[in-house]
């Protein structure tokens, strides 16, 4: 059990109670205990928190690589030797099973570590003015990339800890001081995740956490003119409001998802369903990731279907410490969303494969069969545990359904035709396409994106650097090139 503690927001530098004197108790979705209380952080303290974070940030660029570089892997260091009591807290506070919470924090190490190394080994280019038509060898640009400024980083409850660490560490190591906002719930998480960074001797002032309601503080961090980047990952809900209100700067959004698993007719079977089945269910199908719709093809339908019964009754359901797939969700709401979504689909006909069953925010897995177009489970992302099936006659219709979707962040083509499941992948309209794999973000050296309603702007170490950075150009006027220079 996680003791119950008071937790003080990281503001400028100094750990600190909000002078608002209103904190924020954090409930685990699982346990009787509350986690913690949090700060509720005030527009005044934003504003202090992003002064010093401008004051902070042009020393910060100032440093080398290396010299910046130290700093973070100090503080994969310090989360590596605080694995276990940081993994307890994410599993208290969000019901990650305590084996996935500690793969979050050793994930987190590895990429605070690889981000450095990337950086290190990031470089920019130059050009001469002679490959223009007209243009003079004598120009030459030399094309460097600056930080942009301050960057604001907000995080979702499912990832507390690296999906807060994978937007910091590209941010500093690109030169930005940073104003973190996690999801309230995760905010506990996110401090332990700061303290370990506060711990390495940060320049005061270059991080603040801010927590709080993001329906409070979110718009006036969103609008503030001292934040010069959003890098957010969350609902699509959060992130198209996050785009309207935004004012001229870059944005990096990490959205909703309604990944579907296409399984062709050849489709090697055992291979399909254990990827399925991982891809839907794990942490309850709370991953923007996960397998949120299948669309076979008729013809294996019924042997698919008779495979992933057995496969999805065998997931263990239960507390996230005894290490099962499928534990509560995040709250209770969440799980009266996800029953609608069942509800709506057996009253319009679906089969009830198995599941269905609910002891408050802990439902079973559920797999619905014959599910058709008029369902809400067809097209709305439950982020939780249930997987629609739609049969399709063909690899067009389960191409021209993949593509209905408002969303477009993974998918999957299952198929032993490599030439077929290329074609597929293709015609579909995501920003990754998985060949006989389960859709998933990892790992974190690929570029991870989604188009449509899921994103816009692409994550991965490298690209993380890139978008929070800019190009700047300078051009030297030469008198006069040397002969063969
Ligand atoms: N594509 C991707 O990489 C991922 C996408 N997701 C998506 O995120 C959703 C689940 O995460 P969830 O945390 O519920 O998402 P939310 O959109 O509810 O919250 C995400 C973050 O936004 C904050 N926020 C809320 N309102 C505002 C506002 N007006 N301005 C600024 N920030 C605000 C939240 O704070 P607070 O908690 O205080 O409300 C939280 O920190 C799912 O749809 C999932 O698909 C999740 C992970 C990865
Ligand atoms: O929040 C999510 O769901 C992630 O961005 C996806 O990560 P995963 O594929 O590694 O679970």
């Amino acid at each position: 059990m996680v003791e119950h503690a008071q937790y003080l927001a990281y503001l400028a530098g100094e750990w600190q109670a909000s002078q608002s004197q209103e904190t924020i108790t954090i409930q685990s979705p699982w346990q009787s205990e509350p986690v913690g209380d949090i700060q509720a952080v005030t527009q005044d303290e934003i504003d202090t928190s992003i002064a010093a974070a401008q004051d902070a940030q042009k020393p910060w660029a100032a440093l080398s690589l290396g010299e910046r570089g130290q700093y973070l892997n100090q503080w994969a260091d310090n989360l590596a030797a605080n694995k276990q009591a940081l993994a307890e807290i994410e599993m208290a506070e969000v019901g990650k099973n305590l084996k996935d919470a500690e793969k979050e924090v050793d994930r987190t190490v590895d990429l605070i570590r690889y981000t450095v190394q990337e950086a290190l080994h990031m470089h920019g280019e130059s050009v001469r003015g002679d490959g223009f038509p007209g243009g003079s060898k004598d120009k030459l640009g030399i094309i460097e990339r600056v930080p942009l400024g301050v960057v604001l980083a907000i995080s979702p409850f499912n990832y507390p800890v690296n999906l807060s660490a994978s937007k910091i560490a590209p941010a500093l190591m690109a030169g930005n001081a940073v104003i973190c906002k996690p999801a309230t719930q995760g905010a506990v998480s996110g401090i332990k995740l700061i303290e370990a960074l506060a711990d390495t001797g940060l320049p005061k002032g270059l991080l603040s956490l801010i927590t709080g309601h993001g329906s409070v503080i979110g718009d006036y961090l969103i609008e503030h003119p001292g934040i010069n980047m959003i890098s957010f990952t969350g609902s699509t809900q959060t992130g198209q409001r996050l785009s309207q209100k935004s004012i001229m700067i870059p944005l990096v959004l990490e959205l909703g998802g309604k990944d579907p698993a296409i399984v062709c007719a050849d489709a090697d079977l055992d291979t399909t369903v254990s990827n399925i089945v991982s891809g839907a269910f794990s942490y309850s199908g709370q991953r923007c990731t996960a397998v949120k719709r299948v669309l076979v093809d008729d013809k294996i339908a019924d042997e698919l279907v008779a495979k992933l019964k057995p496969a999805v009754n065998a997931l263990t359901v239960g507390s996230p410490d005894a290490n099962n797939t499928v534990v509560p969700l995040i709250s209770d709401k969440a799980a009266d969303f996800v029953q609608n979504l069942i509800d709506d689909a057996l009253a319009k006909g679906a089969t009830l494969v198995t599941g269905n069953k609910r002891q408050g925010n802990l439902l079973a897995p559920t797999l619905l069969d014959n599910v058709t177009e008029d369902m809400d489970v067809a097209w709305i992302e439950p982020f939780g545990p249930v997987l629609p099936i739609m049969r399709v006659p063909s690899t067009d219709e389960a191409i021209r359904i993949a593509n209905k979707s408002k969303f477009g962040l993974q998918a999957s083509v299952f198929a032993q035709e490599l030439d077929e499941a290329l074609k597929i992948a293709g015609g579909v309209e995501a920003g990754t396409v998985q060949v006989n794999g389960r859709p998933e973000r990892g790992p974190d050296n690929f570029p991870f994106l989604g188009v449509k309603a899921s994103g816009m702007g692409t994550q991965g170490v490298h690209n993380s650097i890139l978008s929070m950075s800019r190009e700047k150009l300078t051009v030297i006027n030469l008198k006069s090139v040397k002969q063969g220079g």
